[in-house]
């Protein structure tokens, strides 16, 4: 899989080179088995391969993956983790799911809860984007399934999106369609990946994109024509 060239970087981890490559190989024989560092928890698996610098995490919150305080909170205490390992050059976040990459915020948690709780969630969900935009590690989003709102925002925060091809699958900040208005931070990770018109429109209409269109829109430099990628 090849990746385009990003205007972000000043970090050590990033390659010399802009044009970044990550290769996904054969499984790998005994010797290489020993460099790969595994770590589960509930709703995130992490399989770190030392020997290429690569992780991938994986969602692994059914029905949706959806962004409820206790998946923030593991996402933020995993991506930590691998930041701190120096053998770890960049992460790969992805679904283990079939069809749903993320289905944004958890609703459950913007109902009925306690201001503090409230407090709590809004804080973890800032903190998910903060973490994953100010990471030093190259950051890709492998889009396997539907994106919406919050789902789609964890992906614009990526260094690089892939997205697979398949037309039930859909990416976008679509909160108009939900009655509610992204939040500005929100929009301003859209801004910065596909521009202000493309970003006004989307937000307006509350779009949703196929993977076809969003790459013509410039939401990333390739798509994958594999349902599972
Ligand atoms: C306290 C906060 C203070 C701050 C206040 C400001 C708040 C502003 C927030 C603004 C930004 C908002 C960002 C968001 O991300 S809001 C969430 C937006 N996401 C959605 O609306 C997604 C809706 N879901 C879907 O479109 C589909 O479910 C999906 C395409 C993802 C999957 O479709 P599929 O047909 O496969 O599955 P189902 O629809 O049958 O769903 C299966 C079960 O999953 C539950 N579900 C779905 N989405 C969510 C979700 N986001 N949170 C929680 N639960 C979700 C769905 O209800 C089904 O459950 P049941 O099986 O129990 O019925």
């Amino acid at each position: 899989m090849g990746f385009g060239t990003v205007s972000r970087g000043g970090s050590s981890r990033w390659p010399d080179q802009r044009l970044c490559t990550v290769e996904m190989g054969p499984p790998c024989h005994t010797s290489c088995l020993s460099r790969r560092k595994s770590s589960s928890s509930p709703k995130i698996k992490v399989d770190l391969d030392s020997s290429t610098g690569i992780a991938v995490m994986k969602f692994q919150s059914p029905p949706v993956n959806s962004l409820s305080l206790d998946f923030l909170t593991e996402f933020c205490i995993s991506l930590e983790k691998l930041e701190m390992d120096r053998s770890c050059r960049g992460v790969v976040v992805t679904s283990a799911l079939p069809k749903i990459f993320s289905a944004g915020l958890d609703i459950m948690e913007m109902y009925g809860k306690s201001p503090e709780r409230c407090g709590e969630f809004w804080k973890a969900v800032q903190e998910m984007w903060l973490k994953l935009y100010g990471s030093n590690m190259v950051t890709i989003a492998a889009i396997n399934g539907s994106s919406p709102a919050g789902g789609c925002l964890m992906a614009l925060t990526c260094d690089y999106r892939i997205m697979a091809e398949n037309p039930r699958y859909g990416i976008g900040l679509n909160e108009t369609q939900l009655g509610i208005v992204a939040p500005f931070w929100f929009k301003d990770t859209m801004v910065n990946t596909v521009g202000h018109r493309t970003t006004e429109l989307a937000l307006e209409l509350g779009l949703l994109y196929s993977a076809p269109d969003a790459l013509r829109l410039a939401w990333w430099t390739s798509w994958c024509r594999r349902t599972r990628c």
